[in-house]
């Protein structure tokens, strides 16, 4: 690709030597008689280099230069002077010329200088294209560097060239999602849609409607006839979260589509075809959940094809930090505020705590850091109290267990018995409450947390009264 040089001097002569140069050596060129209206020019085109006298009426050389290297940083200049005194040649290195070219010249060293002038520029821009595209890849990407993220990518790219079924495996926040669509975007039907619906976010008995469209007058409320979520993916992927939630009818019906490719709308007597990749994610362990017999044993197999697990945050400390700065800097970007910077300590006291809620949990963190820190950098004062709490607790004076002992002491001798009656539902209490605020008051995660099933905490929860509290909790997504 030919490359265009401007030469601007007042010396028509000057000019003119160049331009034949230039143009035996296969170079386009474009010739001002002064710095006049150059900047304009350059919004408009921007030439490969430029070379340029010091000393011409109007605006000089330098001058010119400034500007140039200040908003165009990626167009080398080359300055020429008929004075070649060193003050010229120290101002023109100063404010950013590539060289300097005293006159006279020989025509074909200042050839030479142009070209390395001309490939310094193109280095330069191609290895700035390409920090941008790490960057656009970055937010698009899942960052993750640790063994079993490595892991989840090899799967990415094994995966690429199939539209196989895929489960995802991993608790609430870890990322499930966003593998999912990594997957649609790297597979043979990235053209098409990507549709995702959470099975724990809708209502039992919308499900299947929203799974599978509706006719006009289906049910109550029926006024127009829709398309469901499966005709929306028609060619493309249906990522099915929480597949663990779906009631059993709908199992019995995800089946039969996957084995005939054809479904009817509800309330619909035609059958409706789509070719639908099915993406299925839990936070369950659906093995147990078919022992129990509250998940289809063959619908798991049929969903079970390829599985990828998705590691818990704490067991990838070693991508918190790299995350943390990815989720400032997104955070800097969407309120438009400068990137706050993490000191040494705070980095290493975060990448200690245990992230229950994983890396939602922590971009989280990182945005109410943006709005909320006052200075540039982070300090561990700056934390949200929550996350400082959790290493008090480890700290204070004489452990639960003395605590207790003396709390038992007192009571018995208080005559306060039996004491078990009081302490037992105390305990659980206390379990049950900071469980549920280690996931945003999200019941079947701190189930999880606490080792229970679900209906376990809901019963408890009921016996020890603490449901007048739970409608004010955040409901399950
Ligand atoms: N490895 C990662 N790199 C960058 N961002 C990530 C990564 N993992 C998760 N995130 C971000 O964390 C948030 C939560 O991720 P996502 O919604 O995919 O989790 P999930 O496992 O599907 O959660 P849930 O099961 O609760 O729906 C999203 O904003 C996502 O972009």
């Amino acid at each position: 690709m030919s490359a265009t040089v401007w030469i601007i001097d007042d010396d028509r002569s000057i000019r003119w030597v160049l331009e034949r140069a230039l143009s035996r050596a296969d170079l386009e060129t474009v010739s001002f008689e002064s710095g006049e209206g150059i900047l304009e020019r350059l919004e408009q085109d921007q030439p490969d280099a430029v070379i340029s006298d010091i000393r011409m009426p109007g605006i000089d050389g330098i001058t010119l230069l400034r500007s140039i290297s200040e908003r165009f940083p990626m167009v080398p200049v080359i300055i020429m002077t008929a004075h070649s005194d060193l003050d010229s040649a120290v101002s023109s290195y100063q404010t950013g010329a590539f060289e300097y070219l005293p006159k006279p010249f020989d025509v074909d060293e200042a050839l030479s200088l142009i070209q390395r002038a001309i490939d310094h520029g193109r280095e330069q821009r191609s290895s700035a294209r390409e920090r941008e595209a790490e960057h656009a890849g970055e937010n698009a990407e899942i960052i993750g560097e640790a063994p079993a993220m490595q892991e989840v990518f090899r799967a990415i790219g094994r995966l690429s060239h199939s539209n196989i079924t895929v489960l995802i495996n991993g608790e609430s926040g870890t990322g499930k999602e966003l593998v999912a669509r990594a997957l649609h975007n790297h597979s043979p039907r990235s053209g098409g849609p990507f549709v995702a619906l959470n099975m724990a976010a809708i209502p039992r008995d919308l499900i299947e409607s929203e799974l599978f469209g509706h006719e006009k007058g289906a049910f109550t409320g029926a006024n127009a006839a829709r398309q469901g979520r499966f005709e929306q993916s028609n060619g493309g992927t249906l990522f099915l979260d929480e597949i663990g939630d779906m009631p059993a009818d709908t199992q019995t019906r995800l089946l039969r589509v996957l084995a005939d490719g054809e479904f009817y709308r509800v309330g619909g007597a035609t059958p409706v075809r789509a070719d639908v990749r099915i993406i299925a994610a839990t936070h369950q362990n659906l093995e147990e959940r078919v022992r129990e017999g509250s998940f289809r044993e063959d619908l798991f197999h049929r969903l079970n094809v390829i599985r990828v697990h998705l590691p818990t945050l704490s067991e990838r400390r070693e991508d918190i930090p790299l995350l943390m700065r990815h989720f400032l800097k997104q955070a800097a970007l969407e309120l438009s505020v400068e990137p706050k910077i993490l000191k040494e300590d705070t980095e290493t006291y975060l990448s200690t705590l245990p992230w229950p809620g994983n890396v939602r949990q922590l971009e989280n963190v990182c945005r109410w850091l943006t709005v909320m820190a006052s200075g540039r950098e982070i300090h561990v004062n700056d934390l949200p109290r929550e996350l400082l709490e959790q290493e008090e607790a480890g700290s204070t004076a004489g452990s639960w267990q003395e605590q207790l002992r003396d709390w038992a002491d007192r009571a018995l001798k208080q005559g306060k018995h039996p004491i078990l009656d009081t302490a037992l539902p105390e305990f659980e209490r206390v379990m049950i409450e900071t469980a549920l605020k280690h996931t945003g008051g999200r019941r079947r995660d701190a189930a999880n947390l606490l080792g229970w099933g679900r209906n376990t905490l809901t019963r408890k929860i009921k016996e020890l009264g603490m449901d007048e509290h739970a409608e004010e909790a955040p409901q399950e997504d």
